[in-house]
């Protein structure tokens, strides 16, 4: 596959501290890469330095197999659009839409197609004629993006995009923006700190953290395979599953303790076995995990609680299990009929699980 952008060992330093640490990852022609991480983890840096704004200290950038590091702005075929948005207030959003493709001299018509599709993509079509400074900020917002997806470019950077929407329209742009991108059929690198975005737009994810570029990989693989413990917090928020179990060894044989009274299945008790770390956190998401008033043959972890309540999220529940003063979560798709604080089981199941070396936070397995 041809890449369309490639970073190669990019370090920056700010103020004598570095924001970058060797940062590299490629990106496919017609890709769409997510860079994924909490705020402050320096996407906005990385995005300034593809599009040539800022200057890396060492490293390189390649945009269709060209190093463009001596490469100005302007020449380098990359359209950004950043956080900070700044229209033309004195403009209307059609002039503001268009004016990237007035600057290249592109013919009227074009424009004019090209303007009225972006903006049915993005649902501004009865805006086209209202003036910039007469918007709210969710419009702003989705007018900065058209405009950035109305510039020809090879490379599409967009830092935040959604970021100043209600959830609803976060929702509604996100399946809209998908189908842009099909559109369009070019490159686009998203910068986020909003793991949805990442898993329900990415071709892939690249997860960045203090500089640092800790995982690359498909959305479904992150969210299932994180590759250290604090991602896979990061990725499901408070509702990651957690189990810590110790191994000992005594007269031979290695024992597994944990501060709950669990029931642990033979074939994860092997898994254990064979993992090369002595303190280990077992973690899953809620979709693999079952709270019921009793649960048959459960090959994970099992242990019994007291039934919380549930949370409704739109198609499911969210079912909240209590034991010990840990707190153990289950995702259903009917409504649980259980009583407040009645015995429950939860089962853990092994598909599901992950294994972290709880010292290090590295996935064992
Ligand atoms: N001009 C600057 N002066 C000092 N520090 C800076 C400057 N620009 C960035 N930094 C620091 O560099 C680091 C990375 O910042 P950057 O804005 O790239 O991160 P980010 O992941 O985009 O975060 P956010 O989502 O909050 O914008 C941060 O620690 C930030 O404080």
């Amino acid at each position: 596959m041809e890449k369309a952008l490639i970073v190669s060992e990019i370090v920056k330093k700010i103020r004598g501290k570095e924001v970058l640490k060797n940062v590299s990852f490629e990106v496919e022609k017609g890709q769409l890469l997510v860079l994924l991480g909490p705020p402050g983890s320096g996407k906005t840096t990385l995005l300034k330095i593809i599009a040539g704004l800022e200057k890396q200290d060492s490293g390189s950038i390649y945009i269709n197999g060209v190093r463009v590091d001596e490469t100005p702005p302007y020449e380098r075929k990359v359209s950004m659009v950043f956080e900070t948005l700044a229209l033309y207030s004195h403009m209307t959003v059609y002039e503001n839409i268009a004016s990237p493709m007035v600057a290249e001299k592109k013919p009227k018509d074009f424009i004019d197609k090209r303007v009225r599709e972006i903006a049915g993509i993005l649902r501004i079509e009865h805006l086209l004629d209202r003036r910039a400074d007469k918007l709210s900020g969710g419009e702003r917002q989705r007018v900065a993006v058209a405009r950035a997806l109305a510039k020809e470019a090879e490379i599409y950077l967009l830092d935040e995009p959604f970021s100043n929407l209600d959830a609803k329209i976060r929702y509604a742009l996100r399946t809209e923006f998908k189908k842009l991108k099909t559109i369009l059929g070019k490159t686009l690198v998203l910068a986020t700190s909003d793991p949805l975005d990442a898993l329900a737009l990415g071709d892939a994810v690249v997860f960045i953290e203090k500089g640092e570029v800790v995982q690359r990989s498909t959305p479904v693989e992150l969210y299932y395979k994180p590759s250290r413990l604090d991602i896979a917090r990061y990725l499901t928020g408070k509702i990651l599953n957690e189990v810590i179990v110790k191994k000992k060894a005594e007269g031979g044989k290695t024992v597994i303790m944990s501060e709950l009274d669990i029931a642990i299945s033979e074939s994860v008790l092997r898994d254990l076995q064979e993992i090369p770390a002595e303190n280990i956190v077992l973690a899953s998401h809620p979709d693999t995990a079952i709270i019921e008033k009793s649960v048959e043959n459960c090959d994970g972890l099992k242990l019994k609680g007291r039934f919380l309540g549930y949370e409704y999220r739109g198609s499911e529940f969210l079912v909240f299990a209590e034991y010990k003063n840990h707190l153990f979560k289950a995702l259903k798709y009917e409504k649980p009929l259980i009583d407040f604080n009645e015995p429950v089981e939860v089962c853990i199941s092994r598909e599901g699980l992950n294994f972290y070396n709880l010292d290090t936070g590295a996935l064992v397995r």
